[in-house]
């Protein structure tokens, strides 16, 4: 047998260049993936410098918009176990599964999905791991959570999805998903089971479908610490995005914050909570109830909703029109027409959706139009950034859910704003983690959002990851507010010195020179 010897000339070369340029050897977004994943296994603490070092190179593929590919494909290109798969056959036994995860008591926070609606790619079963691991890669990178206090978890619950039933490397369990008490009653099991063996975790619910992503919030949200990245995530992103976008554009118009009106063209878990968290910011300043939901509007499949349309799914009623008896509105660009708005939000998975006539007809309305197409991954989204920016002649106020190149236009160079919850849930996470908070309120992830948006302006957002730090400190600051932190020497803190205190607490990762030398002893 023979013995695996470095070459002796191993540790003088920099293995993070070596690396670095087999990343980029290869030509296929996916086959970059697999490398990553590779690496993680062989050497993670090389493989967290390489991200740190490249973030705007390598997120894109280990989060969105390759993530989604990986998820589509993940049961032909899985290579070793990773992260934990909590299955209905586990029922009964959840916390014996739990506890068989390594360190239980250094678990922070678990990113759980149960892969029903993966970005806007749908039911993808058992494959939805990978969506879990990107967005704890996130918080390693961008707030400094230690690796080995992540736990990437996939609730393997069935699929609907028939191709993947008849995939015979399909990795999950081959059964139709469960009716909703046997979902109810597995759900509860996993939540208790959870804070008994992570008694000090934070559970960021990922991905689940549409009506389960509010139920299960609405459930727990009050008993465990737990937050749902797609809609709180995504609404307080945009509700970010939104002061921003509304400051620029009012310099256009001279409209105040207040006067906007908003359309909403898809109405699941983010189109809903992006709402509701828009809502809630124009009550705090100081609108009334009624007058706030009056500025927003919401489309469906079947166009404006309006409360008296039969059958309407419970998550809709709440902002359904009642001051509309006109024919039905079904076609984006006569409901933009009727509605006037200032703002139009796209979280629909249709691709395409906003063509010339409507992004024309925003144009028409505003000398600035707020477009912000948010479907994720990229081929899913409503607008592209060149068609946005040639169709407004570059007045468009953009940004879009996955990323996008800047563009040219005459001889202005355009950089899109991106909308994506991954600007936001690691500081929120840091903040609920550090402050040992009872659980996350609407007020944190207002303030979160609030600190987002005074930080930096859209641009430098995009680029800019130490904002995690000040974002976590808007969180505690909320969370003590409120009565809700376990965590009290906080409170004596200076704003300078809990933000001190943070960054340091902050992990980063140890150079590899050290990685190699020891792994030659
Ligand atoms: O993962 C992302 O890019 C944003 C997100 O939560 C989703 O689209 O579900
Ligand atoms: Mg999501």
């Amino acid at each position: 047998m023979s013995v695996a010897r470095f070459p002796p000339y191993l540790a003088n070369t920099d293995h993070r260049q070596r690396c670095l340029a087999q990343f980029r050897s290869k030509s296929v977004a996916l086959e970059k993936y697999i490398y990553l994943d590779g690496l993680k296994g062989r050497d993670a603490n090389l493989f967290y410098e390489m991200l740190l070092g490249n973030m705007s190179e390598i997120i894109p593929i280990l989060y969105t918009p390759t993530v989604g590919e990986a998820c589509v494909q993940y049961s032909h290109i899985w290579r070793r176990p990773q992260g934990l798969y909590v299955s209905i056959e586990d029922k009964g036994r959840i916390r014996d599964v739990l506890a068989s995860w390594p360190n239980a008591d250094k678990g922070r926070i678990a990113v759980v999905t149960d892969g029903s609606r993966i970005l806007g790619l749908g039911d993808l079963g058992a494959n939805g791991l990978p969506i879990s691991i990107g967005k704890l890669d996130l918080y390693v990178a961008g707030a400094g959570i230690k690796p080995s206090s992540t736990i990437p978890i996939c609730l393997d619950l069935g699929t609907n999805t028939q191709r993947y039933l008849d995939d015979p490397l399909y990795i999950g369990v081959r059964r139709l998903r469960p009716t909703v008490e046997e979902m109810d009653a597995f759900m509860d099991e996993f939540m208790q089971a959870m804070s008994d063996v992570f008694p000090k975790l934070l559970v960021q619910f990922e991905d689940f479908s549409t009506d389960n992503a509010f139920r299960y919030l609405d459930r727990y949200r009050y008993r465990y610490r737990v937050f749902n990245d797609d809609i709180q995530g995504t609404g307080s992103v945009i509700l970010s995005g939104f002061i921003n976008a509304a400051r620029l554009s009012s310099g256009a118009s001279g409209r105040p914050l207040s006067d906007h009106r908003i359309l909403f063209f898809g109405a699941g878990s983010a189109g809903i909570g992006v709402a509701k968290q828009l809502l809630s910011f124009f009550t705090h300043l100081g609108m009334p109830l009624e007058e706030a939901k009056s500025r927003i509007y919401t489309v469906d499949t079947k166009g404006l909703i309006t409360a008296d349309r039969k059958g309407l799914q419970e998550h809709k009623k709440f902002f359904a029109r009642t001051d509309y008896d006109g024919p039905r509105l079904t076609k984006l660009v006569d409901i933009i027409r009727h509605v006037k708005p200032t703002a139009l939000l796209g979280l629909s998975t249709l691709k395409n959706a906003f063509t010339e006539d409507v992004v024309t007809a925003m144009s028409a309305l505003n000398a600035r139009p707020i477009i912000f197409p948010l479907s994720n991954p990229v081929d899913l989204s409503e607008l592209e950034y060149a068609d946005a920016i040639a169709w407004t002649h570059g007045n468009v106020i953009y940004a879009s859910g996955s990323p996008y190149d800047p563009i040219t236009h005459g001889d202005t160079r355009h950089e899109p704003g991106q909308g994506n919850n991954m600007y936001i849930f690691p500081g929120i996470g840091l903040g609920a983690i550090l402050s040992r908070t009872r659980h996350i309120s609407d007020g944190m992830i207002e303030q979160a959002a609030v600190a987002l948006a005074s930080s930096l302006d859209a641009e430098e957002q995009a680029s800019d990851w130490s904002l995690s730090a000040g974002i976590a400190l808007a969180v505690v600051r909320q969370a003590q507010k409120e009565g809700l932190d376990a965590n009290r020497h906080l409170r004596m803190l200076t704003d300078e010195d809990l933000l001190g205190l943070i960054q340091d607490k902050m992990w980063q990762p140890r150079t590899t020179r050290r990685a190699v030398s020891a792994a030659r002893l």
